[in-house]
């Protein structure tokens, strides 16, 4: 009884001790990660963001040892995945899917066989995989494309085929290495909505490396970002999204800001803020955060009127995050230096996160 408390309590499904991978680069060693430690609970999806180069792809590779780290311990499920055996190995990864930008399906398989596949690979038979493709192809909406090729399919259709295939060896951890790059927003919506009702129905746990906010935002419980191979910073979604601590996190969340604003509007913008940044405008970027109460109360104008301001909304957005209200908005404020200071005290002192973001778009 007392031996099993202790797994039982486990609520970690995977634990990045110290990972460091060392690669040698053309001009020498490059540390694609250096001394990673995180840890992921069971049953929640964790995003890890960073730009290209940062490292991601490196450390989720990591997580089924398709790298093994130069040092560290990768811990999955209690198991240490660095000192299995080969044997060892191929059944723990079983227990960990892996979904890829490039969907990585067998061209000259149907549906159905992609699906078959790892089920095959482990020697089941006919009748053992249908009853097991069977319900996946009903999960993943595909029941009436399996017997169409891949060619025949739409990018969103494919990666549905990489998820049940990921799925056939019913794994405790899926991985996802940017499934949903290569894909338009509406179909990345419909994927990640899938992926989300898996993580519901099936209580499987998901990493999802991206270099986009919006994918984070959409379907994640907490996230890290890396920046040159390190974990800069860590922490629930919700958060991070209100008020980021590194620079990199508030360009990624600025990042969403810029995609958006047409590109004349941003052109005009980093004039005016690049006059005010030489010392002759008066212009300044703000980005504001509300949760809960802040969202329908008339702060903003309060703040216009008793300081003397002009606020320009250059975008805003109410969304839910982690099942909470979630406002941001883009602000461009002008006026003299004391009072713009004095307006994101007041702003502050209410409970409105408050951003400059003059060097980040
Ligand atoms: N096999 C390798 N040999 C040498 N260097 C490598 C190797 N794999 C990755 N790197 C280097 O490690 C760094 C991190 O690469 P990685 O692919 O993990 O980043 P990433 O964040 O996933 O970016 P991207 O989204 O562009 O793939 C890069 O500088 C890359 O050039």
């Amino acid at each position: 009884m007392f031996m099993q408390s202790a797994a039982f309590f486990h609520s970690e499904m995977i634990e990045i001790k110290a990972v460091t991978q060392r690669f040698n680069g053309a001009r020498g060693p490059v540390d694609a990660v250096r001394d990673v430690s995180l840890a992921i609970r069971k049953g929640e999806i964790f995003g890890i963001i960073g730009r290209s180069g940062a490292g991601k792809s490196t450390l989720v590779r990591c997580l089924n040892l398709l790298n093994r780290p130069t040092s560290g311990a990768i811990i999955v499920d209690g198991k240490d995945m660095t000192t299995l055996n080969a044997e060892q190995l191929r059944s723990a990864r079983r227990e960990i899917g892996m979904i890829f930008q490039h969907f990585n399906l067998l061209s000259s398989r149907t549906v159905y066989d992609n699906i078959a596949l790892p089920l095959e690979l482990a020697g089941l038979s006919k009748a053992e995989i249908a009853k097991k493709v069977t319900p996946l192809l009903e999960l993943v909406g595909l029941t009436a494309l399996k017997d169409s090729y891949p060619a025949q399919i739409s990018g969103g259709q494919k990666q549905r085929v990489g998820i049940a295939r990921a799925l056939a060896n019913e794994p405790k951890v899926l991985l996802s290495d940017e499934a949903t790059s290569a894909l338009d927003p509406e179909t990345t919506r419909s994927i990640l909505e899938l992926l989300r009702k898996i993580n519901r129905e099936l209580g499987l746990t998901i990493v999802l490396i991206t270099h986009q906010m919006e994918v984070i935002k959409m379907i994640c419980d907490r996230m890290a970002v890396m920046e040159s191979g390190e974990v800069i910073e860590t922490g629930e979604v919700l958060e991070l999204f209100r008020s980021p601590k590194h620079e990199v996190t508030r360009a990624l969340i600025g990042d969403v800001i810029a995609q958006e604003l047409p590109q004349g509007v941003l052109q005009r913008l980093r004039a005016r803020l690049a006059q005010s940044d030489a010392g002759s405008g008066t212009d300044h970027l703000f980005r504001f955060a509300f949760t809960g109460s802040g969202v329908d109360q008339p702060l903003l104008s309060e703040a216009v009127r008793k300081f003397d301001l002009d606020f320009n909304i250059l975008h805003g957005q109410i969304d839910e995050i982690q099942g909470q209200a979630f406002g941001s908005l883009a602000i461009l404020a002008n006026g003299t230096t004391e009072n713009i200071q004095a307006a994101m005290a007041y702003l502050t002192a209410q409970g409105v996160t408050v951003e400059e973001l003059n060097h980040v778009i």
